[in-house]
């Protein structure tokens, strides 16, 4: 039945291969303290059957690929049965790495609870910034971004007796570098504790083709771990969706171990036709859901946070048609540049009277278990990022999602109860998905890699054993940038001090290279709000009904002289309206209402700027630790346009004759972004082809000698045949 007049409904057809088991469910768990409850869960996951196998599986493999339903037990199961199993005797650790934070904080927070021991004792996690252990944890869950930072400090990474890359199918950048270093890792340690640490039997590099020179270097690599008796690492891969076949090739025909069954089955539904505007067939899909299903809370997949904003303003004005003695609705966004304390929100239980609409990006999509969600709403896409080699641009781009990404979003209902899934598009668009996502180290741009793995010790990128390679004018053109912003020295190798400076810093090396920098131009905290800022999604905000108005309040930030000086007073006048709250110094208070208030008033997107205080701060800390020098240049802002100069070279573009702009590295013409205050300043700048917005950074120079005349955020490529091709992925 139809939920509003206007609204149509969506008609769904069920896919007939449900698969799954129904797990008894026990009506007397009400009963059950929780913590009893917890223990009968545990029991009925499907892991539970299989203990004692897969402990005897992992004593007789070093290494193993885990594979098993979603919700099926192994995040959070596998490493107690380790600790059970005695992995981590001795005062070894058992370390499991998730490609995000927010997986890393809940799947602890669970198997502390599990455990029954305080977050931070046995059980912790360490996260960028955060550090939630002590030296009792023995379980402890990561990004995998941490753990590679920790191997910087200790190569062998000694502590850990048995090493878990969840979620492996995600192949992000650090899930692909971390396999080819523990892969070497590995090897070392087994040599460690068969030979005593003969380090001439210690050159397995971590490139394949190693030069004389790199023996040596790699050698002392691990020199501080000569007559050191390690025991061997075990590793293990898992994932509920990836390819097997491919990741035990990569490991010598590494054993794949499956787990069969999931905890309870979940409905897929397709739409019959294809949705020609997946976010309104989101809606109607929200509505029919609430005013024809049961209880229980929906969690839809869109694919940013403009997008997750703009649906959460259209279901609040719905909602005001909805009649009075309707269940409301409550919704809940979640994506990455959301302050960590609010993306915690999604996991409080809605009041009474409400149900819970989760608006997730692809952050949810893994191993996060949410409480409460029965349905799922996905809509099919994803925003990925794609690299051109050519142009040295990197961009985000909607893409489909790939048969795993579809496998995993269903994957998060099913885990308390029954579910639905609702695909936003027919069966037969199904089959046609790719099975996997392409690896992201084939879709970045890698110079922070490159510099993560220099600081390693590994010197030959090109011979590095990836599980696949990047292309290689990918490499080229990332070790041709390290180098030309001084990272590396004319034989490529780390720099001293630049290069290990950068490497420390957790950013861009485009950004590390301007933190530096601006120490030296005694503009340092004009540079840290500057990439604060940069570092977040859209800082201005303006309801369609109220542009003019908007545009009228940012007038009062808008800098003549470009994006970057904007952007900075954005950020002094947000840290001036917390003063007026006279809670500066307290960041929990100071996100309340004086600056929720400034924000509102000026069109200022108020969870981006609570984002960006928070990345400001984290950064500010770095730099304290750096011993660089924090100054600010007060009003003398052309010093600050000097750095920015020095600092964003690479993304320089030269003013042409006819007022269009040309870049300077790649020779591409481009012109000024819509989103950029200069758009509409310069209105004879802008022509009116564009394609999809290219998140860069862009000074533009009246002629080559000009520092920075204006700087601007963004860019976009001017269509022609050559860009389109190259843009199309
Ligand atoms: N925070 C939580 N609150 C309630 N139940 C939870 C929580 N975390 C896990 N569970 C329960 O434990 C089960 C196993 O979760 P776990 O994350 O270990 O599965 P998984 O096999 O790793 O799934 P995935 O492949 O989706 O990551 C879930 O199905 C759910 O029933």
């Amino acid at each position: 039945m139809p939920f509003m007049a206007n609204a149509g409904t969506k008609n769904f057809s069920k896919n007939q291969q449900l698969n799954g088991r129904i797990a008894k469910n026990d009506n007397k768990a009400e009963s059950f303290t929780r913590r009893q409850r917890i223990l009968q869960q545990r029991k009925s996951l499907p892991i539970a059957e299989v203990e004692k196998q897969l402990i005897e599986e992992v004593r007789k493999n070093d290494m193993l690929i885990l594979v098993g339903e979603t919700g099926s037990g192994k995040t959070t199961q596998l490493p107690q049965f380790l600790f059970n199993g005695g992995y981590c005797r001795d005062g070894k650790t058992i370390g499991i790495t998730q490609p995000r934070r927010v997986a890393a904080v809940t799947v602890a927070k669970r198997v502390a609870e599990e455990c029954g021991v305080e977050l931070g004792q046995k059980v912790g996690y360490s996260i960028r910034f955060e550090d939630v252990t002590s030296s009792s944890t023995r379980i402890k869950y990561m990004t995998d971004g941490l753990l590679l930072r920790e191997a910087l400090l200790d190569p062998l990474l000694s502590k850990y007796s048995v090493i878990v890359v969840d979620e492996a199918h995600e192949r992000t950048v650090h899930t692909d570098v971390l396999l080819g270093l523990l892969k070497n890792v590995q090897k070392v340690r087994s040599q460690t504790t068969s030979q005593h640490a003969n380090l001439e039997k210690m050159k397995v590099n971590h490139g394949t083709s190693m030069k004389k020179e790199n023996d040596a270097q790699n050698l002392s690599f691990f020199k501080s771990y000569q007559g050191a008796k390690l025991p061997p690492l075990k590793l293990i891969i898992m994932s509920a969706s990836l390819d097997a076949k491919g990741f035990s090739e990569y490991f010598g025909g590494a054993r794949a171990v499956h787990i069969q069954g999931r905890p309870y089955p979940v409905d897929i539904l397709y739409t019959h036709h294809a949705e020609p505007d997946y976010l309104d067939a989101t809606l109607i899909t929200i509505f029919q859901i609430h005013s024809e299903e049961d209880p229980g809370v929906i969690l839809v997949f869109l694919t940013g946070q403009e997008e997750i904003e703009s649906v959460e303003r259209l279901i609040r004005d719905r909602v005001q048609q909805l009649p009075e003695d309707t269940q409301k609705l409550l919704t809940c966004p979640i994506f990455s540049s959301l302050p960590s304390e609010q993306q915690m929100h999604v996991f409080r239980p809605a009041p009474s009277g409400f149900r819970k609409v989760i608006l997730a990006t692809n952050i949810a999509e893994t191993s996060v278990t949410i409480p409460g969600i029965k349905y799922v709403i996905d809509t099919g896409f994803v925003k990925a990022r794609s690299y051109n080699p050519l142009t040295g641009i990197e961009s985000l781009i909607v893409i489909p999602t790939s048969k795993s990404q579809a496998l995993q979003r269903s994957g998060r209902a099913g885990r308390e109860g029954p579910g639905k899934c609702f695909r936003l598009y027919p069966e037969s668009e199904f089959s046609k998905l790719k099975d996997s996502t392409v690896p992201e180290i084939k879709r970045c741009n890698l110079s922070s890699v490159i510099l993560q793995l220099k600081a390693l010790g590994v010197d030959d990128i090109i011979g590095f054993d990836f599980m696949e390679k990047p292309s290689r004018m990918a490499i080229v053109k990332s070790l041709e940038q390290l180098f030309l912003l001084g990272a590396l020295t004319d034989d490529y190798k780390l720099s001293n001090p630049i290069g290990h400076q950068m490497a420390r810093l957790p950013l861009d090396p485009i950004y590390s290279r301007a933190l530096i920098l601006a120490s030296d131009f005694n503009c340092l905290e004009e540079m840290l709000m500057t990439v604060a800022m940069l570092s977040v999604e859209s800082i201005f905000y303006a309801p369609r009904d109220k542009l003019e108005e908007a545009r009228a309040a940012w007038k009062n930030f808008s800098s003549l002289e470009g994006d970057h000086l904007t952007l900075v007073n954005v950020y002094r006048a947000s840290t001036e309206s917390l003063g007026k709250t006279k809670v500066a110094n307290n960041r929990n208070k100071a996100t309340g209402k004086g600056l929720r208030k400034w924000c509102q008033e000026n069109f200022i997107n108020y969870r981006s700027v609570l984002h960006a205080l928070d990345i400001h701060s984290q950064i500010r800390g770095h730099v304290e630790q750096m011993s660089l020098r924090i100054a600010s240049c007060g009003d003398d802002m052309l010093q600050f346009r000097r750095c920015l100069a020095a600092s964003f070279f690479l993304n320089a573009a030269l003013k042409q004759p006819d007022g269009s702009y040309r870049a300077l590295a790649s020779g591409q013409m481009v012109q000024i972004h819509p989103s950029s205050m200069l758009f509409r300043m310069k209105p004879e700048d802008c022509g009116s082809n564009f394609d999809s917005p290219v998140h860069y950074h862009f000074l533009l120079a009246e002629e080559p000698t000009t520092l920075a005349v204006q700087s601007c955020q963004s860019f976009q490529f001017l269509k022609g045949e050559d860009t389109e091709k190259e843009l199309k992925i």
